[in-house]
């Protein structure tokens, strides 16, 4: 094999890259070191990192995963008495779906960096609010921007805000996401309901639930077999048929991958293999989140793009971001009913 080569480089976490090992910085802070055990050390150490104090404890706070019950029911109660109200339905709006919460009645409305030790959205088309208020007549709460993987959240403080939804009193979960089509019947712009998911993250050994099990959320070896409820799915699809959609309305099987790449053409042909007719970077720990406190879970995947397993040449083939928010932001109207239809008829029979 020829043109192939290793320079054994290193590589700075600024992205310089310094074939002798020596450390700069962009600001001129001085770099300081840390050891395996996480110590914040300023003494030259066996492995160096070229953080300033400053970047350190901000990837550190970034880092953090370990949200104790107490914490969790502060922000809660931080969230019940700023609207005065407790939800009963909690939202996820996917990537460019903030509409979903923009339907929400006499809205109150919390920026995520004022909400105490609350993780902050990083990526295009989420907004990073929660809105809570009501929606035909039920009273609801919606994340107007989600957290995910590839953001540097550890999987636990991604699906975190699920946990509030819990303590707040939330009973039904809608989580909702952009996603690439697999399954060669889907069509650009068609909607697919989550009945199961393969959860590659959790392949490679991956969970939000990893570490000690606080038993006042859930058990230690919660089950997810029949994770998406099928009342609710059996109820989106009688709704899609009375908004004459139903012909581009799916069940499959959604995937979760750490993103931010897209995929391979080897990786998607994989995961058509394994049944998966959907993919994309989220959802997944939010359902094992929610179903292990028990909470009721309806998911949709809006299909954002086409994900071809063929080799091709054409630029316009790869996915693209900019691609995935225009077609939710063509397709929002729909969601946006399908939500509020799906609403209603859980009010119906409360
Ligand atoms: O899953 P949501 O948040 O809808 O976003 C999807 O869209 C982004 C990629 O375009 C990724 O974040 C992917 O997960
Ligand atoms: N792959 C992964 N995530 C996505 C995609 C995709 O094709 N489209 C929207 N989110």
């Amino acid at each position: 094999m020829t043109g192939y080569s290793s320079k054994n480089d290193v590589a700075t976490a600024n992205g310089k890259q310094n074939g002798s090992g020596n450390q700069t910085v962009e600001n001129g802070s001085k770099p300081t070191a840390f050891t395996p055990q996480g110590n914040h050390a300023s003494s030259e150490n066996n492995i160096q990192c070229s953080l300033t104090s400053d970047e350190f404890r901000a990837v550190n706070l970034m880092r953090q995963d370990m949200y104790p019950y107490e914490v969790i029911q502060e922000i809660a109660d931080f969230i019940v008495k700023g609207s005065g109200i407790r939800p009963k339905i909690g939202i996820i709006c996917g990537s460019g779906l903030g509409s979903l919460a923009d339907i929400i009645q006499n809205p109150k409305v919390f920026e995520y960096e004022k909400i105490p030790n609350f993780p902050v959205s990083t990526v295009e088309g989420h907004a990073g609010r929660l809105v809570v208020g009501t929606l035909e007549g039920a009273n609801v709460m919606a994340m107007q921007g989600r957290f995910h993987f590839y953001e540097g959240y550890p999987l636990a403080k991604c699906s975190m805000p699920v946990r509030v939804m819990k303590l707040c009193g939330v009973e039904y979960l809608f989580a909702t996401n952009a996603a690439g089509g697999i399954n060669p019947k889907y069509a650009v712009g068609d909607i697919m309901l989550m009945h199961d998911h393969v959860n590659m993250l959790g392949f490679a050994g991956n969970s939000p639930l990893q570490g000690p099990n606080d038993p006042r959320f859930g058990p230690r070896f919660p089950a997810l077999v029949n994770s998406y409820n099928k009342d609710l799915i059996n109820k989106a699809i009688e709704i899609s048929k009375t908004m004459g959609i139903e012909s581009s309305v799916h069940v499959g099987v959604y995937s979760c991958l750490g993103g931010p790449t897209y995929e391979t053409i080897a990786e998607l042909k994989a995961l058509r293999m394994m049944g998966v007719d959907a993919v994309g970077m989220s959802t997944v720990h939010e359902v094992i989140t929610a179903r292990h406190c028990d909470m009721k879970v309806f998911a949709f995947s809006l299909i954002t793009n086409k994900c071809s397993t063929e080799y091709s040449d054409k630029k316009d083939d790869e996915a693209s971001h900019d691609e995935v928010m225009a077609v939710a932001k063509n397709r929002q109207k729909t969601c946006c009913e399908l939500v509020s239809r799906l609403v209603a008829e859980i009010q119906k029979t409360a």
